[in-house]
């Protein structure tokens, strides 16, 4: 009997291939960093060669040194970043161009040009997602304006588009499909009817040629070829990352929230059945979609997205190199017993929820003789904490359910300076859980529950585990004292890039 569930996570930065076992522990994973291109300010793209062999390779080694074979292996499961868009020839399987990374703000003024035209409210309402830059759909209009020959080729049907998940699918089975979660993130299509829109596809200029079929999240959607795991595997889960790390923490009821803290930082809420709309400048977007009894359901989910988290941590190390490793900013804050009045709003690609400014750039406030590395430290772990706690209070002004615990996972949800102070923050409990890796383990329990490894969703529910528990621990007073400066800070980094006369 097959003993695993192999789940491919392809992020932002990594490549990650885990195999899970019937009890939701990790038996072995493998990760492949990639390299990152910004060809001009506010561009950010990547070679979807690198991750198509990132991916491969790092699945393809994981078998190999846990001497695993395709017999050992139930399903497989994919999870991706979302909206990065990519476009291939259908025949030779090669991009026609570098993908557009969700963090990519090129198209801000074809999204403000269709604001002015008074579009905004058609994409708000079929799509639940707000016009900016960082959804696919723009993104695909940009490549098919200037790519040479792309549009008259997309309109012949020799060009495929698609999200990382549809690509690594291409490639590993020839078929061309996404799931609902993914195709949730474009702009293109109808979260309510569940199905591409007309309409959108015309306002975005973009011929239905060249869409994936879309497919359930949970569900058999294509077999790898036999070639690259040595025999067919199924891949039966399918979702974008941030949805999968919601299921991965069993967030499987109606209100549950969880926070994943990575390169940006996604909080996720479970509304049900039902799609949310936001009065609060929160997404509403697909969780998962399943066949049951022959009907496919559909979950639906608000989310506040963040787009610099972790990031910031990387250009601490990368960018300034005032520490070696992104672990060491643990240490390095705690030397500071407190931000020393510095405040950091690290708005490198502008501002996710709930300012949508594309405009803004970071900057840093408070800085006087006395400030030290130390102090930058703090202040960049906080503007994670105070981004969250931004979020969250939209989302509660929303749901007007109190929020009983905070579930968090992700690369920067080890640091528990951070985890501390966000709890203090929020004046809400942070439980991180003992499987940090939760948005492969939400891919293999979706391609799980699929192909019969897991049964239900109550088995997964009890699965879950606490690592460990962050209490709050500051007054109101001081809650608000920081906050206050915190938003002070942000106005200042607002529409950076207009100028005002
Ligand atoms: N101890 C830490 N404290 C803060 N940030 C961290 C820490 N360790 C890793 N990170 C950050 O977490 C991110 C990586 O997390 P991960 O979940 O792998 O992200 P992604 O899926 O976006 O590639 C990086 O941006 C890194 O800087
Ligand atoms: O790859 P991550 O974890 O940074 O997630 C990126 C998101 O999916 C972008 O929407």
């Amino acid at each position: 009997m097959s003993r695993f569930i192999l789940a491919l996570d392809q992020g932002t930065t990594s490549s990650r291939a885990i195999l899970f076992d019937r009890n939701g522990r990790i038996a072995g994973i493998e990760q492949k960093e990639f390299p990152q291109h910004y060809p001009q300010s506010g561009w950010v793209e990547h070679d979807a060669n690198d991750i198509w062999q990132s991916q491969l390779e790092v699945a393809q080694t994981l078998l190999r040194k846990q001497s695993i074979t395709a017999g050992d292996i139930a399903a497989v499961g994919i999870t991706n970043q979302r909206e990065t868009t990519v476009v291939w020839d259908r025949k030779t399987g090669e991009p026609i161009c570098p993908a557009i990374v969700w963090q990519d703000r090129r198209t801000a003024a074809l999204c403000d040009r269709l604001r002015a035209e008074g579009k905004e409210d058609i994409f708000r309402r079929k799509t639940g997602l707000v016009l900016d830059a960082y959804f696919s759909g723009t993104k695909l209009n940009w490549i098919l304006t200037n790519i040479p020959d792309a549009r008259t080729r997309a309109e012949r049907g020799e060009l495929a588009f698609g999200t990382v998940d549809s690509w690594l699918i291409f490639k590993l089975s020839g078929a061309h499909v996404t799931d609902s979660s993914n195709a949730s993130r474009s702009l293109l299509f109808d979260i309510h009817a569940g199905t591409w829109d007309a309409e959108l596809l015309a306002l975005l200029d973009i011929p239905a040629a060249l869409l994936p079929e879309v497919v359930c999240s949970s569900g058999i959607a294509a077999q790898c070829d036999a070639g690259w795991f040595g025999a067919a595997l199924p891949i039966a889960g399918i979702a974008g990352d941030q949805q999968a790390a919601t299921f991965g923490q069993a967030c499987l009821q109606q209100g549950m929230v969880k926070n994943t803290y990575g390169t940006g930082c996604f909080m996720l809420m479970q509304t049900g059945e039902q799609a949310f709309v936001s009065d609060n400048k929160l997404l509403t977007t697909i969780g998962w979609s399943m066949q049951r009894q022959d009907e496919r359901h559909t979950c639906y989910m608000l989310e506040g997205s963040i787009f610099v988290a972790g990031a910031v941590v990387q250009w601490l190390r990368d960018g300034l190199g005032i520490i070696q490793h992104s672990n060491e900013i643990e240490a390095l804050a705690a030397q500071a017993k407190d931000n020393g009045g510095v405040y950091f709003v690290p708005a490198f690609t502008g501002l996710g929820t709930p300012y949508w400014d594309p405009y803004a750039r970071g900057s840093i406030h408070g800085l006087t003789r006395g400030a030290s590395k130390a102090h930058l430290a703090r202040a960049a772990l906080e503007s994670i904490a105070y981004q969250t706690a931004d979020v969250l209070s939209a989302m509660q002004k929303d749901a007007s359910i109190p929020l009983k615990e905070l579930r968090v996972d992700g690369g920067a949800s080890r640091n528990d300076l951070l985890m501390q102070f966000q709890a203090d923050m929020l004046g809400v409990p942070v439980v991180r859980p003992q499987v940090t890796e939760t948005t492969a383990l939400g891919a293999a329990y979706l391609a799980g529950l699929a192909v019969g490894f897991w049964e239900s969703e109550q088995e997964i529910v009890a699965l879950w585990q606490t690592d460990r528990r962050f209490e709050p621990g500051r007054s109101d007073e001081q809650r608000k004292e920081l906050l206050t400066k915190w938003h002070k800070a942000v106005s200042r980094s607002q529409r950076w890039l207009i100028d005002e006369d």
